[in-house]
Formats: structure tokens, sequence, C-alpha cells
């Protein structure tokens, strides 16, 4: 725990800014921004809890930071929008010590440098038992243009901007074995639980190629989104099961924990959308153009509220199911 709170703020505030639209920064009462005129103003907030959202021997110090903050950007990633601004709140536990403290900091600093993020303020408190995190980020979106989840419609493709599961399965190692045994193999699934990294870049090519794309990233889980994307835009998904991508890196475990990852793991932060078809091609050609990767999963159908996957020959409902904190 820090001797002197106001000493310990002191020593994180950031020597230099990314954007000029900020006017104050840490140091006044709140932060003062003068937002473009030609844009409108997006704001997400998602908290991280010890022993919800990691634990010691699951996650270190710096990946806690950037983790707590990417998970942000991905939400402003799934409006097609721009991150710009970042505010901390942290509860912190007399067993958490300076240095860990500073290397959550650290983290932090490092997915803000990566996503060109300005930390603009936060809140600093003490917690009896749990460290929790909590970042609120700030961005901006051309105006009337954010990419929301009402926007699917009959006919339209579903896409994923990435495979689903590597969370999920590089949280069952880190739970079995802890993240100081990790082998070689593994890497790329802890990193994935770790470090994931938002899909900033599949989400600005989305709003600048149609204006109406639905998108969501993938927080609970694949079927827990395309769950909401159908209820928000009233309208029937249907995934094709062999479409769906499934990484090499699942292949060590077995088949039916592989496809409960897939689908109802969470913490992958792709994103999964739906698209007029007409614009499908330049979608895809757009993203190849970027390096970044893009699958045909489904499509929207008109009828009741539902998800469908189908296998071969065979239909069935994909369970609203998921990381759900209360059940
Ligand atoms: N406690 C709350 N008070 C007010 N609004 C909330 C609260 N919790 C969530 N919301 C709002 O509900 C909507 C859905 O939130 P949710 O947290 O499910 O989205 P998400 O951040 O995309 O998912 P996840 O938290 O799994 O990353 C958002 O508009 C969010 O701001
Ligand atoms: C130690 C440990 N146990 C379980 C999990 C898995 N987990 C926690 S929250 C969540 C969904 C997203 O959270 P939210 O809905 O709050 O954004 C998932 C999949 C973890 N990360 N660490
Ligand atoms: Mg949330
Ligand atoms: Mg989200
Ligand atoms: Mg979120």
């Amino acid at each position: 725990m820090p001797q002197d709170e106001f000493d310990w703020i002191q020593k994180h505030i950031p020597a230099s800014q990314f954007h000029a639209e900020l006017v104050q920064g840490i140091g006044d009462d709140a932060a003062v921004y003068a937002p473009p005129s030609s844009y409108d103003q997006l704001y997400c907030v998602d908290t991280l809890v010890e022993h919800v959202h990691f634990k010691r021997e699951t996650m270190s110090p710096s990946q806690i930071g950037y983790k707590a903050l990417v998970v942000n950007i991905s939400d402003i990633a799934a409006m097609g929008g721009i991150p710009l601004f970042y505010l901390v709140s942290i509860a912190i536990p007399s067993h958490w010590n300076d240095k860990e403290l500073d290397l959550i900091y650290q983290g932090m600093k490092e997915a803000g440098e990566e996503w060109h993020l300005d930390m603009i303020g936060g809140d600093t408190v003490s917690s009896p038992n749990d460290l929790v995190i909590s970042v609120t980020v700030g961005g901006k979106v051309e105006k009337e243009r954010a990419l929301l989840r009402t926007y699917a419609r009959p006919g339209d493709y579903v896409f994923l901007t990435g495979p689903t599961g590597l969370s999920a399965a590089g949280l069952h190692v880190l739970l079995s074995r802890g993240r100081h045994t990790v082998d070689d193999k593994e890497r790329i699934i802890v990193d994935a639980h770790q470090k994931p990294k938002p899909h900033v870049n599949a989400g600005r090519i989305a709003l600048q190629l149609h204006d109406r794309i639905a998108l969501n990233d993938v927080s609970d889980g694949l079927a827990s989104e395309l769950w909401e994307i159908a209820e928000a835009s009233n309208v029937s998904i249907h995934i094709h099961k062999d479409k769906v991508p499934v990484a090499k890196e699942l292949n060590m475990f077995p088949e039916e924990k592989r496809w409960e990852w897939i689908f109802f793991g969470g913490e992958d932060f792709v994103l999964v959308g739906t698209i007029p078809p007409y614009a499908w091609e330049r979608y895809r050609t757009l993203m190849k153009e970027a390096g970044l990767p893009l699958y045909h999963i489904g499509l929207v159908e008109e009828g009741e509220v539902t998800v469908k996957v189908s296998e071969k020959e065979e239909t069935t409902i994909l369970p609203k199911d998921g990381y759900n904190h209360f059940k």
C-alpha cells in the first residue's frame, strides 16, 4: 500500500500527452476536454476485480494494468471509434505493495502508448481485501456514425475479426499450473488471456467502409455477444459451425473443451459483427490489405430473436450462455 495517497499519484502523472483536445489533465477537480465538433463522444467503463478477473497466479501486476485499459479500448473499438483518454479508479488492499502498484501503472502506460491514450485522472482508495481497478475510457467517433448493435438486418453476413476461445484456454492453463510454468506451446493462449489486443483498426476500417455495420466485442463469449446483437436488432442469427475459426493452438485440448471455449469462454476481445452482403468483399479486401484476419461465420435471418448453429444437416439453438457474474 502507498505511504501517502498524494505522493503516490504524483509519480504517475504522464510527462507528455498525445491529444491536443485535452485542456486540463491530472491535477484539478476534473479533467477538461474540448471535443471537436465533427465527432460524437464515446464513454465506457469496465472493472477488474481480484479473484474474479485475475489472481496473482494468473496475471502479473503489469498485465493487470495493461488488461484493465485494453478491455475498455476494446469497447471503443466495438463502436468503430478512436480511444483518446482514460481515468483510473483503484481500490488497494494492504497486501499489494508499492512496487506492484507501480507495475500496474507501468502496464497501463504501455497500453496507453500502444493505442495513443492519455491518462487524465482517477481516484485512489483503500480496500479491505481485494484489489479492484476500474478504468473509464473516453473516445470519439465521426458524427452519427457509431456502429451499433441494433444495425443487423436479415440478409447480412455475420463476421468475426479473430478466433475465439484462446483466452479461456490460456486461463485454464494458468489456473491449473500458475503463470510461472508456461510451456512454449502454451505461450499464445496464455498471452491471449494476459495481454489481449483490442481490434481498433478492424473497427475503424468497418466504420469508414459502411454506415450500417453492427459490432460487439467478445468479452462474455461469442454466444453471448451474438445473442446481444440478435436481441438489439430483433433478428435471428444463424451460425455455420464449420465456418467458425478454430485456432490451431486449441488442438491440444479435447474437442468438447475446444468448442465450449470458442462459444462460451469470453475475454477474447475480437469483434463480432454483421455487414450487408454488398459491402463484404470490400471489407475483406481492406482487412487483408491491413494484414488483419476476417471470418464469415453465418447469416442474419428473419424470424424471432434467436441464435442458431448448424453442423452438417443439424440445426440447434446456441444457448445464451457465457460468463455471468451472478450465475
Ligand atoms: N452498473 C451499471 N450502471 C449503469 N449502466 C451500466 C451498468 N453496468 C453496465 N451498464 C451499461 O450496460 C450496457 C452493457 O454493459 P456491459 O458491461 O454488458 O457491456 P460490455 O462492457 O460490452 O461487456 P463486458 O462488461 O462484458 O465487457 C452498457 O451500455 C453499459 O454502460
Ligand atoms: C481468476 C479468473 N477466473 C475467471 C476468469 C474468467 N472471467 C472473469 S470475468 C469474465 C468475463 C468478462 O468480464 P466482464 O463481464 O466483467 O467484462 C471471464 C471470462 C478470469 N479472467 N480470471
Ligand atoms: Mg462492461
Ligand atoms: Mg463490449
Ligand atoms: Mg467491455
